[in-house]
């Protein structure tokens, strides 16, 4: 695996940034290099802390620029954070940034100083390293800044690099936004289990274990998702009767996920600047 950088300051460490933090330490990263800047510390990340000895909130005297500068802050929060941690963006240093919508020359424009820049879309299940994160750097990221940014991401879960950075926003609206599709899944089948008929406490659990069944076979097997689908669809049975409804070309699921994500890829475009 690729080293980490040699010093970090992470500057928001909520769920998003709190994962990737958790990542590092459980991936080998020395506490001492680490610093993080959270104004507002979950009781988990407060645990982390005692756990690990890392510098929460450090006197910002101490604070130097370090070899990677990672935001963590939401988009709507960095014109805010950006000119007090704008000192920490140094020239033989990268910035990177999980932010939704924020381009490459977004970043550059607030962190002037940054010797280079790498925009990161992560997602959720990098919470437990199973996260998969999409990166794209400007110009100026050498091997090593590309080298010591997929160290950071490879410790919570898998990475793509991509050279197009207007694929961010679709990516963003796949990946990043992706976890909730799948979450909204597990509650629309448990309404619906319901309203068929199950006690809602049974049904929550029939869905949930299906939704964590289906991944995990995903992940075992070698087919792809439209053979598993096929192994599970009797010819004239109940699956194809659900199926028929689900894939309807109207409005059917691929007809809402066609509309969902193309919201989603537009409120992407919407929050750079
Ligand atoms: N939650 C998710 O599934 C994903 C989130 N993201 C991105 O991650 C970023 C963070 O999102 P979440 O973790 O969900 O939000 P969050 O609200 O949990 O975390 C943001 C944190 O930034 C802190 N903060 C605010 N101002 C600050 C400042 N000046 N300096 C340092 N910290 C400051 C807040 O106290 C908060 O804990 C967003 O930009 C979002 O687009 C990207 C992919 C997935
Ligand atoms: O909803 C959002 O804007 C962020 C980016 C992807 C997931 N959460």
């Amino acid at each position: 695996m690729a080293q980490f950088p040699a010093s970090i300051v992470l500057a928001g460490a909520g769920r998003m940034g709190g994962a990737m933090l958790e990542g590092w330490l459980e991936g080998g990263l020395d506490p001492a290099t680490v610093q993080v800047l959270e104004p507002h510390p979950s009781e988990r990340l407060n645990a982390l802390a005692a756990r690990f000895g890392f510098a929460l909130n450090p006197a910002p005297q101490t604070l130097r620029p370090p070899r990677a500068l990672v935001l963590g802050v939401k988009p709507q929060t960095m014109a805010q954070a950006a000119p007090t941690l704008a000192p920490l963006a140094g020239p033989d240093g990268f910035v990177l940034s999980v932010l939704a919508g924020k381009t490459l020359d977004n970043l550059a424009a607030a962190f002037p100083g940054a010797g280079a820049v790498v925009r990161v879309m992560p997602n959720l299940p990098a919470s437990i390293r199973r996260g998969v994160s999409v990166a794209v750097a400007d110009a100026r990221a050498g091997a090593q800044a590309r080298a010591e940014a997929s160290a950071l991401l490879e410790a919570v879960g898998a990475v793509e690099w991509v050279d197009d950075e207007s694929l961010i926003d679709a990516v963003t609206a796949v990946s990043g936004s992706g976890p909730a599709y799948v979450f909204h899944l597990v509650e629309a089948m448990a309404e619906a289990g319901v309203a068929a008929g199950l006690p809602r406490a049974l049904s929550e659990r029939l869905a949930r274990q299906t939704v964590i069944g289906s991944g995990d076979l995903l992940r075992e097997s070698p087919e792809s998702a439209a053979a598993l689908r096929e192994a599970v669809t009797s010819p004239g049975g109940t699956t194809f009767a659900a199926l028929q409804v689900l894939m309807r070309e109207k409005d059917g699921m691929p007809a809402l996920f066609a509309e969902a994500i193309a919201a989603a890829a537009r409120r992407s475009r919407e929050l750079s600047g």
